[in-house]
């Protein structure tokens, strides 16, 4: 195994059991700095290996794909979370895995149907505009922006999923229950101790997750339903028919298992985490890239001109200095510091490591995006490195070629949502600097630093002072 500090029996491993492994992010700094790019830690009896460095990462995740590709076997509670692994993000490497993901993929993400949902982006993006102007009036034209963004994003994603554009109270239960579940998502680890009894042993947190699935069920199901009816009595080429990710898997059937349908509990689970997967983690990056447009103003004004009175989608994603500001706001602030855990499925070498089958691998995303190597003055917001002649002209953050920024991971399980969170951050910093001048509330520092929750936000969510560019 790669080195690491030695595993101090339960209470060196009850001090990772308690904390998910970004909030340890200092912590495993000061490791790599000390063992090396590649470190070992000791979660309850199992290993985890955390890799910082971009060339092993391409080696692990590229080159030997198939190996690395696999998730870990689950605590009990993420077991129940994920309807024993019935999601994409925490089926094991196999056929289930292959075909809910290329469900996804094809049905709901090829670029067709994300083109064909711009209607409901601007739908949103509305709401969202008119949303900010009201604070802002009321306000002293001072805008808290998180909330917002979050709402905002999470109505599209709801309207993507269920095809149904719903009352704004509906959408906030829906948000409610899936931000309680990704809060608990962080206390997950306590569960990987003796995983038996860990549920008697913490009875509290075992019944909070019982309340949620049953409150996640009561609000999700009514909705199944409801389309399946729709479904059914649908007249063929009706127009008002729109189709969305819920459609889809009513549809799907799985060959492996005579055909079935999947059940109810099933398609609970994939529809929560296509709300998981695309929230916060956007309306996070949306944040991010906005607080440094705000501290920024020549980019704001560069970024402005650019955008000038566009408005069409299409035309908006060919502009190139929008596309270096949301790359840049993804390499130096990505939502996730680390991707999923992985899980080795065959014991490798690699560069003179061992590590053993079933182990629990995963990559530092924050460290390879800021490498001083391949991004000099890493902690800087300048665009500018993506256009031609910077350091990251013609970045690949596929990774298939090298590693130089992974904000989506690389490799066999790179987020599949990859090319619509793009166009979504690129459609709303666009329109969001079209409509407005964006400066500091209080005229001084925009404050960058960071706390985990399930993405890594602002310790301090972003003020800002906005007036409409239209007088
Ligand atoms: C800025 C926005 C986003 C970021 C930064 C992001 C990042 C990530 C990362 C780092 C992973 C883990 C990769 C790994 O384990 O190696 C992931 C997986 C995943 N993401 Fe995203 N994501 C975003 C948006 C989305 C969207 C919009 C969706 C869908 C609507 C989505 C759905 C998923 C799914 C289903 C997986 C699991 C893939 C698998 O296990 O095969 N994500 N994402």
């Amino acid at each position: 195994l790669p080195p690491g500090p030695p595993a101090i029996p339960i209470l060196g491993n009850l001090m990772w059991l308690t904390r998910s492994v970004a909030e340890f992010e200092p912590l495993l700094r000061d490791l790599c700095s000390k063992y090396g790019p590649v470190v070992t830690i000791h979660l309850g009896s199992n290993p985890i290996v955390i890799v910082g460095n971009r060339d092993l990462a391409h080696e692990m995740l590229i080159q030997h794909g198939v190996v690395f590709a696999d998730r870990p076997s689950p605590s009990p509670a993420l077991r129940m979370l994920s309807f024993n692994q019935s999601s994409i993000s925490t089926a094991g490497y196999g056929p289930r895995w292959r075909l809910l993901r290329r469900n996804l993929a094809t049905e709901m993400l090829n670029p067709s149907r994300v083109r064909q949902c711009a209607d409901a982006r601007d739908w949103i993006l509305r709401h969202l505009l008119d949303k900010l102007r009201l604070t802002a009036a009321s306000g002293d034209g001072v805008v808290v922006v998180k909330e917002t963004f979050q709402f905002a994003m999470f109505c599209l994603l709801v309207f993507l999923c269920f095809g149904e554009k719903l009352e704004e109270a509906a959408v906030r239960e829906i948000e409610a229950v899936q931000q309680d579940s990704l809060r608990f998502y962080r206390k997950l680890n306590i569960f990987a101790i003796a995983p038996t009894i860990s549920k008697y042993l913490f009875r509290g947190r075992w019944n909070h997750l019982l309340q949620l699935l049953q409150r996640r069920r009561e609000i999700f199901l009514p909705l199944i339903t409801s389309r399946r009816q729709q479904k059914e009595s649908r007249v063929p080429g009706e127009n008002s028919f729109r189709f969305c990710y819920l459609d889809s898997l009513l549809d799907l059937e799985i060959p492996e298992e005579e055909g079935r349908k999947l059940n109810d509990n099933e398609i609970i689970t994939l529809c929560a985490e296509f709300l998981d997967g695309g929230t916060d983690t956007t309306s996070t990056a949306l944040e991010w890239i906005m607080a440094n447009v705000v501290k920024h103003p020549a980019v704001q004004e560069k970024l402005a001109e650019e955008v000038g009175e566009e408005t069409k989608e299409e035309l908006l994603q060919k502009k190139p200095y929008l596309k270096a500001v949301v790359l840049e706001g993804l390499r130096r602030h990505p939502p996730g510091h680390f991707v999923l855990p992985h899980a080795v499925t065959e014991e490798i070498s690699v560069r003179g490591f061992t590590i053993p089958k079933d182990a629990s691998i995963n990559f530092s995303v924050a460290k390879m995006n800021l490498d001083g190597e391949t991004w000099p003055d890493p902690l800087e917001f300048r665009p500018e490195r993506f256009l031609p002649g910077g350091e990251g002209e013609g970045v690949d953050i596929t990774g298939s070629r090298k590693i130089q920024m992974m904000p989506f991971g690389v490799g066999r399980r790179i987020c599949p949502g990859m090319g619509l969170a793009l166009l979504h951050l690129e459609f709303f910093v666009a329109n969001l600097v079209r409509e407005f001048r964006w400066e500091s509330a209080e005229g001084g520092e925009i404050d960058l630093s960071e706390i985990p929750e399930f993405t890594i936000v602002m310790r301090n969510p972003l003020r800002a002072r906005i007036s409409s560019r239209r007088m």
